[in-house]
């Protein structure tokens, strides 16, 4: 099947479906909210995490793995603010035929996992900062329109759950790390975000502030989190008695962070940059950055075409890049130059007759669709120039489009005309409680 059936512009919803099945991204699968995610999908995965395992190892943060079950009366330690969030937990009632004696939930997300532990390893000062990530699933039984990366009932995220012994060190890190996301979306998914406080209603109700990334989506003029870092201050040290003896011989409660970003990110990027032709992937995280493909003609010398088109691939993976080759013999070019564009590969390499007559090859970028013939000396620094023009045109385009969505508004008749245009508002805020007029004004 070639081609979108359904335009961004006229059903969005419609649209990124079609974009991550058709893109070989996403599989549905036989259970409302669960997705298989392919390897072009899992790859921008791999990717991220290899930008970011690193960036958290030199913060001093290490990885381990706690158990995806938690206990029901350990999951109800967090009582105060998990009510809301009950209905979205998964529980484990039966192995084979018999009952379990007690319901197991499958975790949503690992505080109460993991912080009695904490509560066990950390004794005095010296046991802290205690900083852990872990690499893992969650499950949440979600109920409202199920998408895939954006909402479904499992996902993939990392999540960083830390201990120090004063206020500071935890402001510190909820920011480093922030920072980290903003790095993640602008110089790998090339989507602008914005950095910021959520309000007392907004923010995690475990915590003591929350800060995000904002990403927007200006064909539904919708933000969406693209990531999270919370302080918690001394909530849940208080909740799992996270206490330790401090260099005076005092009492302490540690002060907690935990931040976390999921395979929501990939989701962001295709409403962001995808188009009518398809997926559009940033070169960053391009699991192919190039595809390299024969155009024969009957009477041509097909053999010297193939092995041009060979050597040009072998000459950019040698310089470091990621090419493939498309030498199918029962697909044709057009068919070709359709099925990569739908896959999002940011560029593309023609080599036909003329081309090897005048030792050139023929570039085709996916971002803009501009022509370049490029002489085959030249080829390796300028498809490198050109995977960099790609990834900086991608950011400054999505950069552009969001920024001409921000309206300023001061009343809110203006904000709500704003909103209904699909508008990124820039507005006063007074953060005051709206009382009721029906209450007050009897
Ligand atoms: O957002 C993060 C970063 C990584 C660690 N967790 C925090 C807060 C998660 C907030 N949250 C979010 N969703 C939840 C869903 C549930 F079913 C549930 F039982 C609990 C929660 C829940 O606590
Ligand atoms: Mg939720």
């Amino acid at each position: 099947k070639l081609g979108m059936a359904v335009k961004k512009d006229d059903n969005f919803g419609e649209w990124y479906s079609e974009v991550v099945v058709n893109s070989e991204m996403i599989e549905y699968y036989d259970i409302s909210g669960c997705y298989i995610l392919r390897p072009q999908a899992i790859s921008i995965w791999e990717t991220l995490q290899a930008f970011f395992d690193p960036e958290i190892k030199k913060m001093g943060i290490k990885n381990a793995y706690f158990p995806l079950f938690v206990t029901e009366n350990v999951l109800q330690k967090e009582k105060d603010h998990i009510e809301g969030f009950a209905p979205e937990v998964a529980w484990v009632t039966k192995s084979g035929k018999s009952e379990l004696e007690v319901p197991i939930a499958i975790r949503p997300t690992s505080e109460t996992v993991m912080y009695p532990y904490f509560a066990k390893w950390i004794r005095g000062h010296r046991d802290l900062p205690l900083k852990l990530n872990q690499w893992c699933n969650v499950v949440r039984w979600e109920f409202s329109n199920p998408t895939p990366f954006i909402r479904s009932r499992e996902f993939l995220w990392q999540e960083g759950h830390t201990a120090f012994a004063i206020k500071e060190e935890a402001d510190q890190e909820v920011l480093e790390i922030l920072e980290l996301y903003r790095r993640v979306y602008e110089e790998y998914l090339a989507i602008p975000v914005i950095k910021g406080k959520k309000s007392e209603l907004e923010k995690f109700a475990g915590g003591l502030y929350t800060t995000s990334v904002e990403a927007f989506i200006p064909h539904t003029g919708r933000g969406i989190q693209g990531a999270t870092s919370h302080c918690l201050g001394q909530n849940f040290a208080k909740m799992f008695q996270i206490n330790f003896e401090d260099d005076k011989g005092g009492k302490g409660m540690v002060w907690q962070n935990s931040w976390a970003y999921s395979t929501r990110t990939i989701g962001v990027m295709v409403m962001v940059h995808g188009d009518d032709k398809g997926l559009v992937l940033p070169p960053k995280v391009a699991s192919a950055q190039v595809v390299v493909i024969p155009v024969p003609y009957k009477d041509a010398d097909t053999t010297a075409i193939k092995a041009a088109c060979e050597s040009t691939a072998n000459d950019l993976n040698a310089a470091g890049m990621r090419a493939d080759l498309d030498t199918r013999e029962n697909y044709s070019p057009g068919w070709k130059y359709s099925h990569w564009e739908m896959k999002g590969i940011p560029l593309r390499i023609e080599i036909g007759p003329r081309d090897l007559e005048k030792s050139q090859v023929r570039i085709v970028r996916r971002d803009n669709g501009a022509k370049i013939d490029v002489p085959m000396g030249e080829l390796v620094e300028k498809v490198q120039e050109i995977l960099t023009s790609i990834q900086e045109n991608l950011f400054n385009t999505a950069k552009e489009k969001r920024d001409a969505c921000i309206e300023v508004v001061h009343t809110w008749d203006e904000f709500m005309t704003a909103l209904n245009n699909k508008k990124l508002i820039l507005a006063p805020w007074c953060d005051e409680e709206i009382v009721d007029q029906v209450m007050s004004s009897n």
